[in-house]
């Protein structure tokens, strides 16, 4: 069970405030303490060789994972716990959906449901969770659409696009829902290479317009270009943070410089 949490990290000026999360699969320690704050307005991007448990705590981000120690608050709030009379109350799942209603999820894997068209894709959750009317949320799809540069795709289904342009529907579909943070698991992973430029440049531009984003990636090149922090993490621990050019020019530990070594 996490920690009460602490009233110095309670912080509304924060997006994202970690302390000391922890969780285990099984006996496999993943997260060993990891701390993490995140401003708004700010891209931060996550680092590490594999099986660092960065996307782990990615999804600890949205209450997909369960912390068991530390603490975690997005936009102030304890995610997936409530605290009454002193102690925490994991949270019941209509509260966790409301709480994910304003966090954006991209996925590695596209994950659209392959039987709607792409534009039911987008509709489906500000209707179904946020209550908007139909037309309006059409509206903004198309809006959206525009934005990812893909209008002419409104009525096709996934099936019949490529992998870079479902990912640009499933960025869409996450904006849909109007959300404060954005949270990418390495949204590229899965693309071609000549794909990846594509959906990179949609979060670059979702970046100029000032949406908070914490991105796992194996993009050093988005890393150092977009990013405004570079969070590096090796044996579920957070063992550097900082600008793109302290880390990529500078790195501190002797960690991080054996994984540069092998990624650039
Ligand atoms: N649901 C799960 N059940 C059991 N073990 C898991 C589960 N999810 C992750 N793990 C293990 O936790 C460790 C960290 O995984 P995680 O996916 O967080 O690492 P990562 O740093 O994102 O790696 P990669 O860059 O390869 O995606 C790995 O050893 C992985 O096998």
């Amino acid at each position: 069970m996490p920690a009460p949490a602490d009233s110095r990290d309670s912080l509304e000026s924060f997006a994202v405030v970690a302390r000391g999360v922890e969780k285990s699969f099984g006996s496999h320690k993943v997260l060993k303490g990891v701390d993490l704050r995140v401003e708004y307005g700010k891209v931060v991007c996550i680092l590490g060789p594999s099986g660092s448990g960065k996307s782990t705590f990615l999804r600890c981000m949205n209450h997909l994972e369960r912390i068991e120690a530390g603490f975690l608050r997005v936009g102030g709030q304890l995610v997936g716990y409530r605290q009454h009379a002193g102690k925490l109350y994991e949270m019941r799942h209509s509260e966790v959906a409301r709480q994910r209603a304003d966090i954006g999820m991209v996925f590695q894997s596209f994950n659209l449901f392959p039987h709607m068209t792409v534009l039911q894709n987008i509709i489906e959750a500000p209707i179904g969770v946020r209550g908007i009317p139909k037309r309006q949320a059409i509206e903004e799809a198309m809006t959206l659409l525009a934005k990812v540069g893909l209008t002419a795709k409104a009525d096709a289904y996934p099936r019949t696009l490529s992998g870079g342009q479902q990912q640009r529907v499933a960025i869409a579909r996450a904006l849909a829902m109007r959300p404060k943070l954005m949270l990418f698991d390495e949204p590229t992973s899965a693309l071609d290479p000549e794909l990846v430029g594509e959906v990179l440049a949609v979060m670059k531009g979702l970046a100029a317009e000032g949406m908070t984003m914490v991105v796992v990636t194996h993009e050093m090149g988005f890393a150092r270009d977009v990013g405004d922090s570079v969070v590096f993490m090796d044996g579920g621990v957070v063992v550097e943070q900082g600008t793109p050019s302290e880390f990529f020019d500078n790195p501190r530990t002797e960690r991080a410089r054996a994984f540069l070594g092998k990624v650039l």
